[in-house]
């Protein structure tokens, strides 16, 4: 089923068995057509490719059941992350076995049940196993990857002794937490006869009874070698208590008022550290917009949210939090790797671009996994749709010539604003303008969004699927600059005036019309026909 010229037809049979496993109705109507081909962009929610290969599949926190099959990925040969954390799956652990470049794996918070499969141990670029929150049973297999950066098997209830591999001890107890039947280091239960043996359940059992006579001479050591120090501990405490009972008799002891004060310096040189760090490196959301409600994190997550639409860099949703406000939450994917001071520095950069017609930056968040911009909802919603949608039905709202002209206005301010206040020659300072990022709120004003991106999204990444890198100037030359914006501002121009779609920045399945001379129609015509340049 392989097919050499880019589509892999049984990556994608492995796709559809899983979209049958989980029985979801937003999979159902996303993972549709073909997931990947070639290098083109993958349309299909949460999942990566590369080279028309499956590289990834992220699906978090959608609520997923059903019960997965062992051999689900055994297709997935060029699979290198996979996460379906925060989910209902169940079934026992998959096959690795045929995913040799699996570095991320993250199962985390599910219903999992059975052993953890051998097969792990022959992944060498493993990085990440996180399957913590789910049922497993049985022991945990000898990892000794030196590649194993974060592993955590808590909440579990797999038993026996934490084999001694360098890798496996070098983490802390957090990561075997809440596994009753786990014993030895880094745990601080002792290994007794009754989970050594559970342990060793595969061996025979003369080896057996071996091994628990000597486990029990180790606890009866152990007991004694605890008795001494509590014995030793009382002496000590005793002699502690006469002394400073004498010592204070002749003055000697510090006074309490001391001994309170350290704590209360303490108190306060933390509250300094606090306000020193960054709230990005504590993980909160930081506020760039003054006048407006404060909120936590927290009180995101617990907002009910709806999707807004799959953009270039992520994934828009609105959040409609607890106390009345309503804000568009932007996840962004893949950045450049900029430290967290280069991403402070470049969001500070584009949320002090203030103007009327330019859509504020609310706030972001920083995390190493994730990192989110909140925007003001706008309530009438982007121009593509105005221009575009409904079109021949009766649902169609007529977009005005005055509306069209007040869009162009207001773009032309908000661009000139961006233009005056960005020096660098060499960069385009929106970078991506197209109709679906030009938004309209409550009272039609004109908005731009997505602007500034280009200082962080990836390049190889912006040059696929920034509207800046389609212009006439990158093909030929490689070149953006503050030209690359006023070209895109002339295909915008030719789009409200046509009612046509440009095909460089036509939606995902959509085929537009070459309307700003870039090189020959991408597909069929536009949703008018015919070709405007004729
Ligand atoms: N603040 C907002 N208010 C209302 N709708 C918004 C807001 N921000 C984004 N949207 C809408 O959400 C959807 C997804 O937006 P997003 O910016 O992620 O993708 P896009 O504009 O389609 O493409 P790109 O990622 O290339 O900008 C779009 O329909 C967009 O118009």
């Amino acid at each position: 089923k392989d097919d050499s010229s880019g589509f892999h037809g049984n990556e994608r049979d492995a796709l559809l068995a899983l979209k049958a496993t989980f029985n979801n109705s937003f999979l159902d109507s996303n993972w549709t057509g073909i997931m990947c081909y070639l290098n083109e962009k993958t349309y299909w929610y949460g999942i990566q490719c590369f080279n028309g290969r499956v590289t990834g599949i992220i699906l978090e926190n959608m609520k997923l059941t059903g019960e997965i099959k062992e051999d689900a990925l055994v297709n997935l040969t060029e699979l290198s992350n996979i996460s379906l954390k925060n989910n209902l799956i169940s079934g026992k652990l998959m096959k690795f076995a045929n995913n040799p470049k699996l570095r991320n794996i993250d199962l985390s918070s599910n219903k999992f049940h059975g052993e953890i499969p051998q097969s792990l141990l022959y992944l060498n670029s493993l990085e990440a196993l996180l399957l913590q929150d789910n049922n497993l049973t049985g022991p945990i297999p000898g990892f000794n990857q030196s590649s194993l950066k974060s592993f955590n098997v808590s909440r579990n209830n797999l038993s026996g002794k934490i084999p001694e591999t360098k890798t496996l001890q070098s983490f802390g107890f957090t990561s075997y937490a809440g596994n009753e039947n786990l014993c030895g280091p880094p745990t601080p239960i002792l290994c007794n006869a009754k989970n050594y043996v559970s342990e060793s359940n595969s061996e025979n059992l003369s080896s057996k009874s071996n091994g628990s006579h000597f486990i029990e001479i180790l606890v009866v050591v152990n007991v004694v070698v605890l008795v001494v120090i509590l014995f030793l501990f009382i002496i000590y405490y005793k002699k502690y208590k006469k002394l400073k009972k004498e010592m204070k008799a002749k003055n000697l002891w510090p006074k309490d008022e001391e001994h309170d004060s350290t704590i209360a310096d303490r108190a306060i040189e933390k509250k300094a550290i606090e306000k020193r760090t960054p709230e990005v490196e504590r993980g909160k959301l930081v506020f760039v917009e003054n006048n407006q409600p404060r909120f936590e994190l927290d009180d995101l997550l617990k907002a009910s949210a709806e999707g807004l639409g799959k953009g270039n860099f992520g994934n828009c949703y609105k959040a409609m939090l607890e106390i009345g406000q309503v804000v568009v939450v932007k996840r962004l994917i893949d950045l450049k790797p900029l430290s967290s001071e280069e991403f402070v520095r470049q969001v500070r950069a584009i949320a002090n671009q203030k103007h009327p017609n330019l859509l504020p930056l609310l706030a972001y968040y920083y995390s190493k996994d994730e990192k989110l911009f909140l925007y003001r909802f706008a309530a009438h919603g982007n121009v593509y749709n105005r221009l575009h949608g409904g079109r021949g039905t009766r649902d169609r709202i007529p977009f005005r010539w005055s509306s069209r002209l007040a869009v162009a206005r207001g773009v032309a301010r908000a661009l000139e604003h961006l233009h005056q206040n960005t020096r660098s020659q060499t960069t385009a300072p929106h970078g991506n303008l197209k109709s679906s990022n030009v938004l309209l709120d409550e009272n039609e004003e004109t908005l731009i969004s997505d602007y500034g991106l280009t200082s962080l999204i990836a390049l190889p990444i912006a040059a696929q699927r920034m509207v800046a890198y389609k212009t006439p100037e990158y093909q030929s030359h490689k070149l953006i600059s503050k030209k690359s914006d006023v070209w895109s501002y002339g295909c915008l121009l030719l789009e409200l005036l046509t009612g046509r779609i440009p095909a460089h920045s036509a939606p995902p399945g959509i085929n537009g019309v070459d309307l700003c001379g870039v090189g020959p129609p991408r597909g069929e015509r536009g949703v008018d026909g015919g070709d405007i340049r004729s």
